[in-house]
């Protein structure tokens, strides 16, 4: 299904990356990236562990200096004031308030954004936690904390929403639900970054940025993926993109860091 917004062909990226370059205590993390994230849709961002999903990610919410290159999120250079409440970022390690309720800790970052006690309600369902909502956070289990730090990324209604592997330790059920929140998140105008390992889930985004040792080897639809990488199967259809990037590299080919596909 072709998910593209009327809009998408005319509207400026949500996010814009040329030539950067992050390096974490001088080690090389990131290399000289460009790419684009259309604005509207939802982009996967896959790759092995310890690929730079989350590096790439920091960077993106203005956490992670830059070492070299550009990046603009919004029209506006990552890391900007103003960027603050434009971006809901959910990061592995679910960062709330072990000591407060799942209401409690959605209200106060729904707060922040100046929404109401109905927006935190409504933010609490939509993660499947209603049942649980006034239960402490130090007593919910791992998968139930998690959906609480994503309830907080989504109750301020952000622009843009950075997800880092939001679906972990999800059941199937709820991972179909979340995905189709996702979806009607992205209908309503808003741009996803969504964190994967998981390639099965690459068949939900629009665009997929394939992230392997800090360098961008596609940016492609899942449709493209399958092509390029000779396979029906995303998995298989990835591992052949990287078996063509090392066989590249052993060929000594320049290895190519732009992409500006899909
Ligand atoms: N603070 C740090 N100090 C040193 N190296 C780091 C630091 N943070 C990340 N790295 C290194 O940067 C690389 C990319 O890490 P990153 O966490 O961005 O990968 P990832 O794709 O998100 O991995 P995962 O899927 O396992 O979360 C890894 O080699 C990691 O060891």
């Amino acid at each position: 299904m072709d998910h593209t917004p009327a809009h998408a062909a005319t509207t400026p990226p949500a996010i814009e990356a040329d030539s950067l370059s992050v390096r974490i205590h001088r080690k090389p993390i990131l290399h000289d990236l460009g790419f684009a994230v259309p604005q509207g849709r939802v982009t996967g961002l896959l790759g092995p562990s310890g690929s730079g999903k989350s590096t790439l990610m920091r960077s993106i919410v203005g956490v992670q200096r830059l070492w070299k290159g550009s990046l603009t999120v919004l029209g506006r250079p990552a890391g900007a004031a103003s960027l603050r409440h434009a971006i809901g970022y959910m990061t592995q390690e679910a960062s709330i308030y072990r000591d407060l309720s799942v209401l409690d800790n959605v209200r106060y970052f729904g707060a922040l954004h100046g929404r109401s006690a109905a927006d935190a309600r409504e933010a609490v369902a939509a993660v499947g936690l209603a049942d649980l909502a006034r239960r402490k956070a130090s007593d919910l289990s791992g998968g139930q904390f998690s959906r609480v730090s994503l309830a907080c990324a989504l109750v301020g209604d952000p622009e843009l929403l950075v997800l880092d592997e939001p679906t972990v330790g999800l059941d199937p059920v709820l991972r179909v639900d979340l995905w189709e929140r996702f979806r009607a998140l992205a209908d309503g105008g808003a741009t996803l970054l969504v964190s994967s390992h998981v390639m099965e889930e690459a068949t939900r985004c629009d665009s997929l940025l394939l992230l392997r040792e800090g360098r961008m080897l596609a940016q492609l639809t899942p449709d493209g993926l399958r092509e390029r990488g000779g396979s029906s199967d995303l998995e298989q259809a990835f591992l052949g993109i990287i078996r063509a990037d090392l066989e590249r590299q052993a060929a000594g080919l320049p290895v190519p860091t732009k992409e500006h596909a899909a």
